[in-house]
């Protein structure tokens, strides 16, 4: 189960820089129901990248990637090589509910040193490598994965075929025939889904299912946030909480703080902001006229950066809006102990943990409401896997109503190809040389 709670948008509260949310669900209500109907209408069409609304619904891709992850009992080490959208939600969903025994590990950069522990420190014997790269040619994962396959060649011979799997397009990029002409474990990445949007697929479902993830009941979650998505403005959840991101967001709160409260969520923030902020920074609209839209997403843990972070804000300018997600049970909880001679911690003798984290999450909104800081809160009953499929889905829909409220494309990225052109010309990359030599004259070598 998930629910909003809305009550710190309340102008009474928060004052000019709330939201009247019932009078603007009133005023606005065409307006998002416009815009359900055409990102439903739009899912068929391939070109539209709303493939994800239908991944849930796809049962036999998960069967697959069970029937794959039973058939290699013998995993005790799972690497995913992987970055962006092929790495960041099964990181965010293996954190929350992984329950091993097999260690997952992210190769997401390419600084030596880290991929070097990792390599020293794994059995060769024992590690499945999972590539997972939708285009087939990103630098940092293409380059991870020479470096795992020598690894696994040099320990097993032939054998290292075992130990590779590719998640990739079924048709485009260089992954797809490498992996059908080495007789490799391969899985897809459906053309119609971007790489942040991604997680329901085998990107995210593979690497969850080896750390014991209930997909099953995480893909019901998704299904639960579709049908929610399809409701009138008045229950349609994704059409609610876009609405307030892009009320408030014209009145200048464009810093979007996502604040879970809760350590098994700590990697949630960093799968939003990369779901947000691609899909949302754009400089032109669907017609081509130049927009610049987009809010700034910026990660916090609750109640970790109540001391890092609330102090601004609480006191900085007044340019965010706080989303922060609560849950309302433990799914396991530790009383605190008294301790004689330790009486002024009397308040905490005997209460629980989970007792001080909710007491926290609930202050800390309401002293935010009091400096008049926007705040709002994804209530979840407990952390399980339905309501995290919920949540995850939730939120890309709340992304996609954005993007069709702004009138632009929130699946492409154009403005991440150039820094990738550039680093092609410095690494000496064929057929990059004018642009090797354009950098030089411009001072970069
Ligand atoms: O899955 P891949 O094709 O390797 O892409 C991985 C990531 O890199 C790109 O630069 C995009 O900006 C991301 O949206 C994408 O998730």
């Amino acid at each position: 189960m998930l629910r909003l709670d809305l009550s710190n948008l309340d102008p009474r509260r928060v004052g000019a820089q709330g939201l009247d949310f019932a009078e603007a669900l009133r005023e606005e209500k065409e307006r998002l129901e416009a815009a359900r109907d055409a990102l439903w209408g739009r899912r068929g069409d391939a070109a539209e990248f709303l493939g994800w609304i239908d991944v849930p619904e796809d049962t036999e891709a998960v069967r697959n990637v069970l029937r794959y992850r039973q058939a290699n009992a013998w995993v005790e080490d799972f690497v995913v090589l992987g970055i962006g959208g092929s790495a960041l939600g099964a990181q965010a969903v293996s954190a929350a509910l992984g329950k091993g025994p097999v260690r997952l590990h992210f190769v997401d950069n390419v600084e030596p040193e880290p991929i070097l522990e990792l390599l020293r420190a794994l059995d060769p014997r024992k590690t499945l490598v999972n590539v997972i790269s939708k285009s087939g040619s990103t630098a940092e994962t293409m380059a991870a994965f020479l470096a795992f396959r020598r690894w696994l060649e040099d320990a097993l011979g032939a054998g290292w075929k075992e130990h590779v799997a590719v998640t990739t397009d079924p048709a485009r990029g260089i992954l797809r025939p490498y992996a059908q002409a080495e007789g490799l474990a391969a899985f897809e990445v459906p053309p119609a889904v971007g790489g942040r949007f991604s997680v329901t697929c085998p990107v995210g479902t593979l690497p969850l299912a080896f750390v014991g993830v209930d997909l099953e009941a995480f893909l019901a979650g998704c299904r639960k946030a579709n049908e929610t998505a399809q409701a009138g403005a008045e229950a349609n959840l994704p059409a609610q909480t876009a609405l307030v991101h892009d009320r408030l967001s014209r009145k200048g709160l464009n810093v979007n703080v996502f604040m879970p409260y809760s350590t098994r969520l700590r990697y949630l923030p960093d799968w939003f902001v990369q779901l947000h902020d691609e899909s949302l920074g754009k400089a032109v609209n669907r017609a081509g006229e130049e927009v610049r839209t987009g809010t700034t997403a910026v990660r916090a843990i609750g109640t970790t950066d109540q001391h890092a972070q609330v102090q601004l804000f609480r006191e900085g300018p007044h340019d965010k809006l706080i989303t922060l997600v609560r849950l309302e049970e433990a799914t396991e909880d530790l009383e605190i102990p008294a301790v004689a001679g330790l009486e002024a911690l009397d308040y905490l003798f005997g209460r629980s943990f989970f007792e001080l984290l909710s007491a926290e999450a609930k202050a800390t909104a309401h002293a935010l409401a009091k400096a008049q800081q926007p705040n709002f809160a994804f209530v979840l009953e407990r952390l399980d896997a339905y309501t995290l499929g919920w949540l995850m889905q939730h939120l890309m829909w709340q992304t996609a109503f954005l993007g069709e409220l702004w009138g632009i494309d929130a699946f492409n990225q154009p403005g991440v190809e150039l820094g990738k052109e550039y680093t092609y010309a410095l690494m000496g990359r064929k057929g990059y040389e004018p642009l090797a030599e354009e950098l030089k004259a411009e001072g970069v070598e």
